[in-house]
């Protein structure tokens, strides 16, 4: 579960008094997610008629000076029609605050679910809907550099060392080998813009195969476009395990962008290696919590090697097959 900091009652109904939110009804840590620490707010609302909201408090891996980007963000793509939440300021202006120790922030509640297994026509309303957040942050003037670039994976292999093999025999071999590929291969001018950088299932919230809020931007940065692509493949067209491709999921996710967006020659040309890329990513930063998560932390950790599973696929893979016609 992500719930790292425990904030009583009292104290987010104290919070809530900065805003023009009303008063706190019920507070709910939510189970998913493995990055913050998130409740679900039910407050009698602005005009007395209940409203609800989402508190985050910051953890781990968000550093502080790089929220007014992601507020900055979210609002640039939200006035041009992006279904994504806003962070809410106080009375005073302020979105971001301090609570129990921690940066924290009220944030827009969007209706909808994460599904687990997505169908086909799901994999191309997210695909439509990456196609269409590239478009409106277009003329977006902030930038931030992806932490998780190609020199960021290799400093975390390094940090992971050893203990590689500790999660299977030969990994730490195999991330190597994988890393001077991508050192010789990593296109260098393809197209870049703000990209989302973790669009899972999880990320997307639907109903039925509507989507209905693009959430969790606190990787987004500036990279190659077409690589948030390969991220949002990676994670939509296998089975969890990643022992499984589903080629229907993987077409219509390509078709999907294609009707919002689209993919140059070149973008198209270079995906198969993104799409390594992205794999190498997930596989790193599991790896690393897997490596430095205790076994019995309240926090499930996520297994790496589902991600190694789609590193093997894109490495044996026929290009054309990636992303149907
Ligand atoms: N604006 C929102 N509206 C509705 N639900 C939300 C919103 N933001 C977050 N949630 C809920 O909280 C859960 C966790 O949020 P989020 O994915 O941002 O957490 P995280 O800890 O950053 O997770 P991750 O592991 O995906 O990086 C989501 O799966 C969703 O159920
Ligand atoms: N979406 C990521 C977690 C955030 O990096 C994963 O499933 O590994």
């Amino acid at each position: 579960m992500a719930v790292y900091t425990q904030v009583p009652a009292e104290e987010i109904d104290a919070f809530l008094t900065r805003y023009d939110a009303g008063r706190l009804v019920s507070a709910k840590g939510i189970a998913e997610g493995v990055e913050n620490s998130n409740y679900l707010l039910e407050t009698t609302g602005p005009d007395g008629n209940g409203h609800r909201y989402i508190l985050t408090l910051y953890e781990k891996r968000v550093n502080e000076a790089d929220l007014p980007f992601f507020m900055d963000l979210l609002d640039h793509l939200g006035a041009r029609g992006c279904l994504v939440p806003r962070f809410i300021a106080d009375r005073e202006g302020r979105r971001l605050q301090q609570l129990a120790g921690r940066p924290a922030c009220l944030i827009e509640f969007l209706t909808g679910i994460s599904v687990t297994e997505p169908t086909a026509g799901q994999a191309r309303a997210a695909g439509a809907a990456l196609g269409a957040m590239h478009r409106a942050a277009e003329g977006f003037a902030g930038t931030r550099r992806n932490a998780l670039d190609l020199p960021g994976w290799h400093d975390l292999a390094a940090r992971c060392g050893a203990d590689f093999d500790r999660i299977a025999p030969g990994l730490k071999a195999r991330v190597a080998e994988e890393l001077t590929f991508l050192d010789t291969h990593w296109p260098a001018e393809l197209p870049r813009s703000v990209i989302h950088a973790d669009l899972f299932p999880d990320n997307v919230l639907m109903l039925g195969d509507r989507v209905t809020g693009l959430i969790d931007f606190y990787f987004s940065c500036t990279d190659i476009r077409a690589y948030d692509l390969a991220v949002t493949h990676s994670a939509w067209v296998f089975s969890n395990d990643g022992a499984t491709w589903h080629g229907d999921r993987a077409a219509a996710l390509g078709a999907g962008y294609r009707e919002t967006h689209g993919l140059t020659e070149a973008e198209r040309a270079a995906f198969p290696v993104l799409c390594r890329g992205a794999a190498l990513r997930f596989l790193l930063t599991r790896a690393y919590d897997w490596i430095n998560t205790p076994a019995d932390a309240l926090v499930t950790r996520k297994d790496p090697l589902a991600y190694l599973r789609r590193l093997e696929f894109y490495a044996a893979a026929d290009p054309a097959m990636l992303l149907g016609a």
